[in-house]
């Protein structure tokens, strides 16, 4: 039911509200003193909780304890401490309205102004890897509680959930009151943070205690009728993610655009920029798919990408000195043409040499575990590059998430390759150990380009790559193209099957030596025949690896 419907006539203008009464229940005690000490030399009686209040009183402030307003003691280990209408009756009486001021007045209760309260801390319980019953326990309810009143009520209330907004208050308690501006801005913190908070017990409750729980839940849960798949999905998600830049434009430059960051997540929206102008949109977008394609490999990697997909993909020379530097100069030479202007990431710390490198390349981006101090300083010198480091605790997605139009996506990220030894021998010799390395890579490695892929290799590094077309014959001309001399002797890799033998025709008079696509066509014996004519060996890895 929702509350009486007031006529708006009967409400008195409040702007300026001045403090008379605050409340502080504060599990984070950063700059508490500060602000109490404050609101004391203001005159502001303060009613405060357990802790709170006695780290105050130490202090030498004088405080009330919220039992001696509620006439209640403490309850249930803290369970029940202001969960009562003695201190709620002060936070949600609507003082615009004469009847609530009269109410209040006979019930004996006073309002307060100033309301300051953090929540116990849920996330970093659940960080230190707490049993549950401790994390459950540090759910908080009468927190809460005093938030969304207060919030509510900020017509008459000003609320604080974060000690950053200590000066703002302290200013407006001393200059005669809070403002209702300020109060309205406090609100929307204030309610902000209670669904963040809400969300983080939420999401601990999905992954903790209704995963275990399968069969209780069951009922709600949404299974699929696929049978590869045993992913129950949660009945709902939610994404809580902080504004941390708002960037010049998006895709385009008629698009605004900003970056979110969710915490306690480690990829590229978390990277520190060590150096360039600011990252645009598009950056953020290459310099993520560049880290997915290097950190494919477990062997020093490097990816260059230009619009979301590779021009070149490389592992080191198997003789190389530094090789890291070997990756890049062997990534970079797959297609220089497109690798000006590209964005680079690399798995491993970037050295001196490759750093030398780079400097002599139009490079967008680089992002990196790290750079050598010497390598800092050559990149440093280039005005244009960006150059970044992602988080040393630097771990893929589980999940990826992809908005349509009215909805959302989910899907397992695709982290899994087929090993060699799975894979089956459908046309031609078995390969030596060389070609067994190159078609591993090559398998490893289309996995980064937009479907139709099809990527030809040689030594551990691309040398021709067809990506993003409508059909899988413009991917292996494009792919042919782009090696030109390199793609006789190389091997090849298609994200998906042939439908027709004329894609692999390409590639086979080409002179490709190996190939390597999942199978599965129903004209799979045309196309191992093609290969069988040309004396290529053909293997079918059963998994593939569209990528949109
Ligand atoms: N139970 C209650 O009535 C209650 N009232 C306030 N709290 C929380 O207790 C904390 C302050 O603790 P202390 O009592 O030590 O000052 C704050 O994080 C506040 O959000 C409560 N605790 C949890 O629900």
């Amino acid at each position: 039911m929702s509350g009486p419907r007031h006529d708006p006539s009967l409400y008195r203008d409040r702007d300026v509200v001045p403090v008379r009464r605050a409340l502080l229940s504060v599990s984070d005690k950063t700059d508490l003193l500060d602000l109490a000490g404050a609101l004391a030399e203001a005159g502001v009686e303060i009613v405060s909780t357990g802790s709170t209040a006695s780290t105050i009183r130490d202090a030498g402030f004088a405080v009330t304890d919220v039992a001696s307003v509620t006439g209640f003691a403490e309850a249930l280990d803290g369970r029940v401490k202001t969960l009562h209408p003695a201190v709620h009756a002060g936070l949600l009486a609507d003082l615009r309205l004469e009847h609530h001021e009269a109410q209040l007045t006979e019930l004996g209760i006073s309002p307060f102004e100033l309301v300051v309260v953090n929540l116990y801390p849920f996330a970093a319980t659940v960080a230190s890897g707490a049993p549950a019953a401790d994390i459950v326990e540090q759910i908080d309810i009468g927190g809460p509680a005093m938030v969304r009143a207060s919030a509510k009520n900020h017509a008459n209330v000003a609320i604080v959930v974060d000690p950053s907004a200590y000066g703002e208050v302290i200013e407006a308690v001393r200059a005669g009151g809070t403002s209702l501006r300020l109060r309205q801005k406090l609100a929307t913190l204030a309610f902000e943070h209670t669904a963040s908070y809400d969300l983080g017990v939420s999401t601990w409750f999905t992954e903790n205690v209704y995963d275990q729980w399968d069969d209780t839940f069951a009922a709600d849960a949404v299974e699929t009728d696929d049978d590869e798949s045993e992913v129950e999905y949660a009945p709902s998600i939610f994404v809580d993610a902080d504004l941390a830049a708002v960037l010049r434009y998006g895709e385009n430059s008629h698009q605004a655009a900003g970056l979110y960051r969710v915490e306690g997540e480690s990829g590229i929206a978390q990277a520190t920029q060590l150096h360039g102008k600011e990252m645009s949109y598009n950056n953020y977008v290459d310099a993520d798919a560049a880290v997915r394609a290097a950190y494919d490999f477990s062997e020093p990697a490097v990816a260059i990408i230009k619009h979301a997909n590779p021009c070149g993909i490389a592992l080191a020379a198997v003789d190389a000195v530094d090789a890291i530097a070997s990756a890049h100069e062997r990534a970079h030479a797959c297609d220089p043409v497109s690798a000006y202007g590209g964005v680079i990431a690399a798995n491993r710390v970037v050295t001196r040499a490759m750093a030398e490198t780079v400097a002599g390349i139009f490079t967008e981006v680089l992002v990196a575990p790290g750079f050598e101090p010497e390598a800092l300083e050559i990149l440093t010198a280039k005005k244009n590059i960006r150059l970044l480091t992602l988080p040393d605790d630097f771990e893929r997605e589980s999940d990826e998430i992809r908005q349509i139009s009215g909805g959302f996506l989910v899907q397992e990220a695709d982290a899994h390759f087929a090993p060699f030894d799975s894979w089956t021998l459908a046309a031609g010799e078995p390969v030596d150990d060389a070609t067994r390395r190159d078609l591993e890579f090559a398998w490893t490695a289309v996995r980064a380009v937009k479907s139709n892929a099809i990527l030809l290799a040689s030594g551990g590094a691309s040398v021709g790559v067809g990506m993003g077309q409508v059909n899988r014959v413009d991917s292996c001309e494009l792919a042919v193209t782009r090696a030109g001399d390199r793609a006789e002797g190389s091997v090849a890799a298609s994200d998906a099957f042939f439908p027709f033998a004329d894609g692999a025709e390409i590639l086979l008079r080409a002179g490709v030596r190996a190939i390597v696509q999942p199978g599965g066509s129903i004209r799979d014996d045309e196309v191992v025949a093609a290969a069988v004519a040309a004396g290529v060996t053909m293997y079918f890895t059963g998994e593939r690896h569209f990528f949109h």
